[in-house]
């Protein structure tokens, strides 16, 4: 029988998305050893500590410890409790970027490590630039590293067989493989149109079924599909970050200072202002009015509104545009992402793709699909 190949793994972030993945993980293990895989947990961190196995080249964070460290985060406790369970040592905040870089040091040209970005946090860039260049592989859900500075960016994919960031657009929908096999064949990408916020096209079919925006935002974060902070999704910023990605992927040298985004707050209500309770007890009910009349005049003209993204030669934005009830983003509901792709081989009727764009079920579960995808690389 031949060996069993093993991915080992760190997984930065462990709140909705990184705590489904680890449930993943664990239950497809049946699924992955008639594949001939195991994948290998050999870390877990959160904002604040890091828990490793004991011997991260022979060892690993077993389905019962994974079990423990999604229990201890549900309840709110810190991944520092673990320290007295099983193998692993534990690390605080201070200790834990360099813990990281020292474990993909002596893994990276060995066995292989793939590290796993489910933070929503821009402090994880200066980690994966590391570890990058120490020969490990990056696989993101989060989207802040690759929408930092062009310089981080060309670092990050500067081994584009060792990067997978599938999840970062349109969750687990094949919005970047499709469009890097598109572009592999030399096929210009003219246009990209489309929905891309889960949160956005919920909040905006559910208003239009007469609903309170300030009570769709709340359903919509206890659903798992805003950010931590709902602002970051009612800005626009959110949806940005995905344009920026895709902007970047076609070529565009661009930063988020280039994107027009409209947002759907004004500033008094932003994170220097108030918090996110603040926002989502208070703030947010003086917003209900003006969506709802805006939906209201967009119905007189048979029309609905959707937040658009649209890119095209040197245009990049995005903003709520008023469309016909029956276009394809029209059509949308609930958290379903649409992209409309315009290329040579597309150019009349262009590539459509759609589906769930938010969740951490499916968001996991494209995580999960990108670490298999590099199986080829590890021993
Ligand atoms: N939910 C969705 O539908 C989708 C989400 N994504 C992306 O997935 C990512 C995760 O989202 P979600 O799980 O909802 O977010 P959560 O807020 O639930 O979890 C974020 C986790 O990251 C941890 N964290 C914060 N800073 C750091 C850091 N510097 N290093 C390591 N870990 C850190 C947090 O730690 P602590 O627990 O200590 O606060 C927390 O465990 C986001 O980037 C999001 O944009 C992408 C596509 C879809
Ligand atoms: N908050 C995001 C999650 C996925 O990226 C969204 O609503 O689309």
């Amino acid at each position: 029988m031949a060996a069993m190949k093993n991915i080992p793994l760190i997984l930065m972030g462990c709140g909705g998305v990184g705590r489904q993945l680890l449930q993943h993980i664990v239950s497809c293990r049946s699924l992955h050893a008639k594949l001939g895989i195991h994948l290998r947990v050999v870390g877990v961190c959160d904002s604040k500590s890091l828990v490793v196995a004991s011997d991260v080249l022979s060892k690993e964070l077993n389905d019962n410890f994974l079990s423990e460290v999604c229990r201890v985060k549900v309840d709110g406790s810190s991944l520092l409790t673990l320290g007295g369970l099983g193998e692993c040592q534990v690390f605080k905040n201070s200790e834990l970027k360099e813990k990281v870089i020292g474990v993909a040091s002596v893994m990276g040209k060995s066995t292989g490590l793939a590290v796993v970005d489910c933070s929503a946090s821009s402090e994880t860039v200066g980690v994966l630039t590391r570890v990058v260049d120490l020969g490990c592989c990056i696989v993101l859900a989060n989207k802040k590293p690759l929408t930092s500075t062009m310089e981080d960016y060309y670092k990050l994919v500067s081994h584009p067989r060792r990067i997978r960031h599938e999840s970062t657009v349109g969750a687990g929908l094949p919005v970047i493989s499709s469009l890097n096999r598109i572009l592999l064949s030399g096929d210009p990408i003219h246009r990209i149109i489309g929905s891309l916020s889960g949160t956005l096209g919920y909040v905006m079919s559910e208003v239009e079924d007469g609903k309170p925006l300030s009570q769709v935002v709340r359903a919509a974060k206890s659903l798992g599909y805003t950010e931590p902070d709902p602002r970051d999704d009612l800005s626009g910023m959110d949806v940005a970050r995905k344009a920026l990605i895709l902007a970047r992927l076609l070529g565009k040298q661009i930063n988020m200072d280039n994107i027009r985004i409209e947002s759907l707050y004004p500033e008094e209500m932003g994170p220097n202002v108030m918090s996110v309770e603040d926002f989502l007890s208070t703030g947010i009910l003086l917003l209900d009015n003006d969506i709802q009349e805006r939906v209201r005049k967009a119905s007189l003209n048979g029309n609905v509104l959707r937040y658009v993204c649209m890119i095209e030669g040197s245009r990049c934005e995005v903003g709520i545009q008023e469309l016909p009830k029956n276009s394809a983003l029209g059509r949308l509901r609930g958290s379903d992402n649409v992209l409309e792709i315009f290329s040579r081989c597309y150019s009349e009727q262009p590539l459509v793709i759609q589906g769930a764009g938010a969740g951490n079920d499916t968001t996991a579960a494209g995580v999960l699909a990108d670490i298999l995808d590099i199986q080829d690389l590890f021993p």
